[in-house]
């Protein structure tokens, strides 16, 4: 692991330098051991959703290196739990969609979105739970994503926050990040061993 740097610039080039190397173990994890966990993060993210008694979540449409969360998401469906999905804007900006049908599309920088309708964005102000995607996140829960903002923007952004959980490989909780003033934390982190509060 990298050297904590000492000013912005080094600090921007350990995040660039820390994404790649995350990027490339996502790459090459293998499948076997993908398939083998993702019943059990399953079971972790039904698990932090029942014990908040959440009504509405946000999370994300995984794409095939992300930890997946199809499986949950067919949970929430099947139970009556509200799911809103991220559609990333060339703005910066996130909009958010109702997870309503299986039909897929992508959005502007090719993540899997969901063709439902998007929803006014006060809405994700309400949600009772937030399972955010995260290239790592450290044990005082410092989340780094993969570097364009859009989660740092939306958290800061939003006066009542509700829980924040990032979804990661048990790998990817680091001891310390390299962390920037806008930087927003999490309250935890969901991995396929279990939940991790920080
Ligand atoms: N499935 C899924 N949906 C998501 C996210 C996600 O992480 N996963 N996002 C979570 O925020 C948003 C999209 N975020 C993205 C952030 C960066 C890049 C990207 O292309 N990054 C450059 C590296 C930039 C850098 O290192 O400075 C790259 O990968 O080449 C793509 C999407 C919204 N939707
Ligand atoms: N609240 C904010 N206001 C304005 N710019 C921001 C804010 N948060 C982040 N940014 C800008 O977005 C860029 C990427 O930030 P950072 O590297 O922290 O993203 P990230 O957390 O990895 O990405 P993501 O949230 O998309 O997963 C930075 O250059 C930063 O200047």
């Amino acid at each position: 692991m990298l050297s904590m740097p000492s000013d912005a610039s080094e600090t921007i080039a350990a995040k660039r330098a820390l994404r790649a190397e995350l990027r490339e173990r996502r790459r090459i994890r293998p499948a076997g051991e993908r398939e083998a966990s993702a019943a059990s993060l399953t079971e972790q993210l039904v698990a932090i959703t029942s014990e908040l008694n959440a009504r509405t979540v946000a999370c994300y449409l995984s794409t095939p290196d992300e930890p997946p969360t199809r499986a949950y998401l067919e949970w929430a469906r099947a139970n009556g739990v509200d799911v809103l999905l991220p559609v990333s804007r060339d703005d910066g900006l996130l909009d958010w969609a109702a997870y309503d049908s299986d039909d897929e599309g992508e959005d502007v920088l090719g993540l899997p979105v969901p063709l439902g309708g998007i929803v006014p964005p006060i809405r994700v102000n309400e949600v009772d739970l937030m399972l955010v995607p995260a290239a790592a996140c450290d044990r005082s829960g410092m989340r780094m994503g993969w570097g364009r903002g859009y989660f740092d923007k939306t958290l800061g952004s939003m006066d009542r926050r509700p829980p924040v959980y990032a979804v990661v490989y048990d790998d990817e909780i680091v001891d310390a990040l390299p962390r920037e003033p806008h930087d927003q934390p999490v309250d935890g982190a969901v991995t396929p061993s279990g939940l991790h509060r920080f």
